[in-house]
């Protein structure tokens, strides 16, 4: 479904003209769309009628400052909040199409294709064989040949491989924070996703780490549609696309990251990136 950037380009209320972009229209193909989606906690509206398009093989940011709703949209996307009673996500997010919202959808098939790394990286207590293995095991029953080159196949599209080939016996904690982020990467990417979703991923890294992360995403974007949530504006600035400003539950302003941080159309918007709030 290949359309032109022009119609996805939304600034809160009113859409807005694309100035000349480095996205080329034409060339876009929408893999998650986001529409009309509010979120509540119990009584309380976090998001308000969020829309928004995820597009394949780009990297979309979202930004805005603390509160404002980016996890949660993030969470949304792959229904983690079902896991909390109390939670409940209104409006449609269609993914290829299906809406993901709907009951009876199939949640593991769903967070299999729809792969999610958190701020703190969170291996398993297991080997880095297994923490690779454990995801695929729940999907597939491959012998032991073939899932060995599962693994090597996703630690090395992780960036991983190199540093954990002569040790993969070793458990997935001993590694250094920013490998077991690999690691995660490596795992979320194991089962074959189609979108990955990254909060924060290298908020709790040192500058090194941090950079390996941003280049691994770079790369990673040639295959998947990435969402990353990043309180870093250089991060977003750096390793994005798209970008979305959020604010109080609502969506500001979405555009091609140049334009959103060289011309942004919404007040708000320059308010945030020029440093005055947030
Ligand atoms: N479990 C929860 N129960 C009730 N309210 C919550 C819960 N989690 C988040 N919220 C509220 O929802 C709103 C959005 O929170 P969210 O964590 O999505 O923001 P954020 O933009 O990701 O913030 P940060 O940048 O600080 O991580 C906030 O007002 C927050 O207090």
């Amino acid at each position: 479904m290949q359309k032109n950037v022009r119609s996805y380009v939304t600034t809160g209320a009113t859409a807005g003209a694309l100035p000349g972009s480095a996205v080329q229209a034409g060339e876009l193909t929408e893999k998650m769309s986001i529409r009309n989606v509010s979120f509540f906690y119990g009584q309380f509206e976090a998001l308000k009628s969020i829309s928004v398009p995820l597009y394949d093989r780009k990297v979309t940011a979202f930004i805005g400052p603390s509160g404002c709703g980016k996890s949660t949209l993030l969470r949304i996307l792959n229904r983690i909040y079902d896991l909390y009673p109390k939670q409940r996500a209104s409006g449609e997010v269609l993914l290829d199409g299906q809406n993901i919202l709907e009951p009876g959808i199939d949640l593991n098939l769903l967070r299999a294709k729809v792969g999610m790394v958190f701020q703190k990286p969170t291996p398993f207590p297991l080997t880095i064989y297994d923490n690779i293995a454990f995801g695929i095991r729940l999907y597939e029953r491959l012998p032991r040949d073939e899932m060995d080159g599962r693994v090597e196949q996703a630690l090395r599209r992780a960036a991983l491989w190199n540093e954990v080939k002569d040790k993969l016996n070793q458990s997935g904690l001993s590694l250094s924070g920013g490998q077991q982020q690999r690691l995660c990467i490596a795992r979320a990417i194991a089962v074959n996703p189609s979108v990955l979703l990254m909060d924060e991923p290298a908020s709790a890294l040192d500058p090194i780490s941090t950079s390996k992360i941003e280049e691994l995403i770079d790369e990673l974007k040639s295959e998947y549609c990435i969402c990353i949530v990043t309180h870093n504006m250089q991060q977003a600035a750096r390793a994005s696309d798209f970008t979305a400003f959020m604010y109080m539950g609502e969506l500001i302003e979405h555009g091609v990251t140049e334009d959103l941080f060289t011309t942004p159309k919404q007040k708000r918007t320059e308010e945030y990136i020029t440093g005055r709030f947030g």
